[in-house]
């Protein structure tokens, strides 16, 4: 037989197509008996997918709950090839998230180069992602925020205008819609010095840009997200079908191919907001005036940031970077803390609707400290146990994020051997599943604030409570989503009175598909304007 027919012989395409696709079976199920080596339960992956075939047919939050149900407070499951270690135990969540944090430094992400995005603090690594990490977070201690609160509270005060124009028109309000505007307007008055003057119309640019950043389109079709307007499925979780594709079935596709994907980022939306703080960074270069807003505060933390160097103390960061990362910061304010708050809002007053004893609880409470403190304030709402506690129980019960992870950055051992961990796997903690475990809250579906007084708190374990994460690497924001959901609470629920209408669900139920935001679906409540309020 000539060479041109042995290479063109049905039989030798028939053993090369048959090897390579063993070749392929075997690179993608490689890393497969890596849990089971160890004696670590979990569901048996599949080539290709791992343990993620069929997630978009499923509701996140019930897929995960189940998963723990099955197999427990440890177990492994595969991102595509990727081991990611399932943990609801508490030692382990201590021992990753505090004590051995050095090794799990990092979340999975793609690199991104392009300016701005690349001082996204959700993307960051290593050394890079503690510089800056250190530097913004003194924005956001109680007394920076105290500074901030002023703002927050004339955005409280237009929020009550549109809620009193509702109870004159409907009665009702689509909650998420409400608090959505609200949010946003916070966000562009603290975040980009921006007063939007038509909240919710679809007419104001900072609105119109906006919903095209925070709002990607999410679907249970795995094609439908290719648009990738999807940034948060990127920045924080990656879950989009192409990033599903890209970083969890093959994981090096995204370093190598990472500039392609870049360019995705770098809509004309993306621009807007770029373009916005470079104006404003501009202008107040010379300007004398105080603004009190996140901006001011950012620059100042990061101005005063510095490192050694021969011996001398200078600054860490030149002009140009701290106004990249300035940048950076407010456009990820925009991304984090738009619909995380939006969601806890329209969730408590959910609540507060459903379980009407709680509702009034929280009203005398309002009323008495209005008459310790005159008006809902920084102080007053530091001052408020319960409103607290309301809270921290609609934040376990319905986590926006359903999921917190980490990236193992160094290899790992934990109790001698019993579990390792090499450089590159993930650690996943589902919170949202967490949160419903019989053991650490009992009768979870009851929604109970009572779970959250100092007694009842200190029998659990800090570890059971996951919903602004842990350790060095949590929530940067924490303190000020807090104090902008007591002010906005606390003022609404003195002048305003929740319940349930025809159209308001029993339980909240979510937007299934990728997103590992819950999104509440058809949260609308009845409203009405309470007699009692004198002001
Ligand atoms: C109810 C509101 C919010 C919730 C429930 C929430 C929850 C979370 C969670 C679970 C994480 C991951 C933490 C971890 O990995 O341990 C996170 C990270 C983060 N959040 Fe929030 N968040 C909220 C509001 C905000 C706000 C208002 C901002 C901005 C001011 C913000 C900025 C961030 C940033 C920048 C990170 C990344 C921190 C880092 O990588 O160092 N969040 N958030």
């Amino acid at each position: 037989m000539d060479l041109s027919a042995f290479l063109s012989s049905p039989v030798l395409w028939v053993v090369t197509i048959i090897s390579a696709l063993y070749i392929i079976y075997k690179h993608v199920t490689a890393s497969f008996n890596y849990f089971s080596n160890q004696g670590i339960p979990g569901p048996q992956p599949n080539p290709i997918f791992g343990n993620m075939w069929g997630i978009w047919k499923a509701n996140l939050p019930d897929y995960d709950v189940d998963l723990v149900r099955n197999y427990g407070k440890i177990f492994g499951y595969f991102d595509g090839s990727i081991p990611n270690l399932w943990v609801t135990d508490v030692d382990l969540i201590k021992a990753i998230f505090i004590k051995d944090f050095d090794h799990f430094v990092d979340r999975r992400s793609m690199e991104i180069k392009l300016k701005v995005m690349r001082k996204w603090m959700t993307l960051m690594k290593g050394q890079e992602w503690k510089d800056v990490r250190s530097s913004v977070t003194p924005a956001f201690t109680t007394g920076k925020i105290k500074r901030m609160s002023s703002l927050i509270k004339d955005c409280v005060a237009d929020l009550c205008d549109r809620l009193t124009s509702a109870t004159q028109i409907e009665e009702k309000i689509d909650a998420k819609l409400k608090f959505s505007a609200f949010t946003m307007d916070v966000i562009a008055r603290c975040a980009f010095g921006f007063k939007i003057d038509t909240i919710g119309s679809e007419n104001d640019v900072f609105i119109r840009n906006a919903r095209v950043i925070v709002n990607p389109p999410t679907t249970r079709s795995p094609v439908g997200l290719l648009p990738c307007k999807s940034y948060k499925q990127f920045y924080f979780f990656p879950f989009s079908f192409l990033n599903l594709f890209c970083t969890v079935i093959f994981p090096n596709f995204l370093s190598t191919f990472g500039g392609v994907f870049e360019r995705l980022f770098s809509i004309k939306e993306m621009k807007f907001f770029f373009n916005l703080l470079e104006d404003v960074l501009r202008d107040r270069s010379q300007s004398k005036e105080n603004y009190h807003d996140f901006i001011e505060i950012a620059n100042e933390s990061i101005s005063e940031f510095t490192k050694e160097v021969d011996g001398k103390t200078v600054p860490m960061w030149t002009r140009e970077e701290i106004d990249e990362i300035i940048m950076g910061q407010s456009t990820l304010f925009m991304l984090a803390g738009f619909d995380t708050t939006a969601t806890t809002l329209t969730n408590t007053c959910f609540q507060l609707a459903r379980n009407p004893d709680i509702q009034e609880k929280l009203y005398d409470t309002v009323i008495t400290k209005m008459e310790e403190y005159g008006e809902v304030c920084h102080d007053m709402v530091q001052d408020m146990p319960y409103l607290e506690m309301v809270i921290q129980e609609v934040l376990r019960f319905y986590p926006p994020l359903l999921r917190v992870e980490r990236q193992c950055t160094k290899d790992y051992s934990y109790e001698n051997g019993r579990i390792q961990m090499k450089k590159g796997q993930l650690v996943t903690v589902p919170a949202y599943a967490l949160h419903r475990m019989e053991e650490y809250y009992p009768d979870p579906e009851k929604f109970d604030p009572e779970r959250w007084n100092p007694e009842n708190k200190a029998k659990r374990s800090p570890y059971t409570f996951m919903a602004f994460g842990m350790g060095p690497r949590n929530c940067v924001g924490m303190r000020f989503a807090m104090e902008e959901m007591k002010i906005a609470i606390a003022t609404v629920i003195q002048k305003f009175r929740f319940f349930p209408v025809e159209e308001t669900p029993e339980k909240l139920r979510f937007d299934d598909g990728f997103t590992q935001i819950l999104q509440p679906l058809h949260a609308t409540l009845g409203i009405e304007f309470r007699q009692t309020f004198s002001g």
